[in-house]
C-alpha cells in the first residue's frame, strides 16, 4: 500500500441487535477529500470511530502507511468529534495549547500552533473566553482548530460544516483544501451534498452500513440510466420510441430516460421528424439525485 493512505478494510460492527456497519472497505489516499454521506443513521459516525481507533470493529481492521492504527498512530490523526468535545469552562487559547500538548508538541510550539490556527479561524477577538460563552459556530470553529493544532497526518471529521455560516464554510473548505494539498488524507462526513459535489476529490456513498457507491463524483454522475434533455415543440415522439422513458415535461422541454444501449442519435432524428430541435444535451444526474437513487433503491431492496 503506498505511503498516506488509510485503509478501512471490511469493518463490520453491531450493537446487540443493530448492525451498524456491514463489510465496509474504502481508502482514503493521501492528499484527497473523501467525503462520507448517507441517512441518518447510515453508520457513517460509527466508521469515522472506528478509523481513529476511538471504538473496536467486531471485524475487519484499520491501517495507516500499511500498518494497524495503534496508540501512537492515533496521535498522528485529527479528529472532530460529532459530539464535539471541548471543556466548555476552559479558554479557547489554553484549551488548544493542552491538546497540542496531548498530542505530543512541547509547550512553545503548541503555543504558536494555537494561535496561528486561531488566527486562521477567525477567533482572535476570543482567544481568551471559555468555550462555552462562545455561539455554537464559533465552538465549531474551536472544535476544528483542535482538530489541527498538533498538524496531524490525517483529518478525520465528523459532520465539520454543518451549522456554519457561509464564511465559516468558506474557511472550513478551504483549510480542508490546503490540508489535501499539503498530502493529508482527509475524510468527512457531511449531509451538505452540494458541498460535498464541489469539495471531494472521492465520494462514498453508504446506506445501511454498506459502502453503496464510491468513486469521483465525476464517475458516480456518469453512471446509471443516461439522460437527455430536448427542448422541440411537441414531446409524443418520444412515447413511439420503446427504449425511451419520459421523465418530465415543462412546456416545450423534456428529460428521457434511454434504456442500456439506446443510439442517441435514433432520438434525435425521431425527434427532428416531428419537428425542429431548439436543445438537445445530455444531462448529469447531481450527487443529490444520485444519493436519492441509491439510498431508496437499497432501502427497497434491503
Ligand atoms: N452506542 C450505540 N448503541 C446502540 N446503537 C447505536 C449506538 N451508536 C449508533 N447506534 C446505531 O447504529 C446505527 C449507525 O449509527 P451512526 O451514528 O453510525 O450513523 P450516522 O450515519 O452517523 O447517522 P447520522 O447521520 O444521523 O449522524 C444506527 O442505527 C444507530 O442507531
Amino acid at each position: 500500500m503506498p505511503e498516506g493512505v488509510l485503509e478501512i478494510d471490511r469493518i463490520s460492527k453491531r450493537y446487540g441487535e443493530v448492525v451498524a456497519l456491514r463489510d465496509m472497505s474504502f481508502d482514503v489516499r493521501a492528499g484527497e477529500l473523501f467525503g462520507f454521506v448517507g441517512s441518518n443513521g447510515a453508520g457513517k459516525t460509527t466508521a469515522m470511530r472506528i478509523a481513529l481507533g476511538v471504538l473496536a470493529a467486531d471485524s475487519g481492521g484499520v491501517r495507516w502507511n500499511g500498518r494497524t492504527v495503534d496508540l501512537d498512530t492515533r496521535r498522528r490523526i485529527g479528529y472532530m468529534p460529532e459530539e464535539r468535545g471541548l471543556y466548555p469552562r476552559m479558554k479557547v487559547l489554553d484549551q488548544l495549547v493542552y491538546l497540542a500538548e496531548l498530542h505530543g508538541m512541547g509547550t512553545n510550539e503548541a503555543h504558536t500552533s494555537a494561535e496561528n490556527w486561531i488566527a486562521r479561524l477567525g477567533l482572535r477577538d476570543r482567544r481568551t473566553d471559555e468555550v462555552q460563552r462562545l455561539s455554537l459556530g464559533n465552538q465549531q470553529r474551536v472544535q476544528l482548530a483542535a482538530a489541527l493544532v498538533h498538524e496531524p497526518d490525517v483529518l478525520v471529521l465528523d459532520e465539520p460544516f454543518s451549522g456554519l455560516d457561509p464564511v465559516a464554510v468558506d474557511v472550513m473548505s478551504q483549510v480542508l483544501r490546503e490540508k489535501a494539498s499539503a498530502g493529508v488524507p482527509v475524510v468527512f462526513s457531511s449531509h451538505q451534498l452540494d458541498l460535498v459535489e464541489r469539495l471531494c476529490d472521492r465520494v462514498g456513498i453508504i446506506s445501511a452500513g454498506s459502502m453503496v457507491a464510491s468513486g469521483t463524483v465525476d464517475e458516480l454522475r456518469s453512471g446509471g440510466a443516461a439522460r437527455l434533455v430536448v427542448e422541440s415543440p411537441t414531446t409524443e415522439w418520444a412515447a413511439t420510441l420503446e427504449s425511451v422513458r419520459l421523465i418530465e415535461r415543462n412546456g416545450t422541454r423534456c428529460v428521457l430516460e434511454l434504456a442500456d444501449g439506446t443510439d442517441d442519435q435514433t432520438v434525435l432524428h425521431a425527434a427532428l421528424a416531428a419537428g425542429p430541435v431548439h436543445e438537445f444535451s445530455r444531462q448529469r444526474p447531481s450527487l443529490t439525485e444520485l444519493f436519492r437513487n441509491v439510498v431508496t433503491t437499497e432501502g427497497r431492496s434491503g
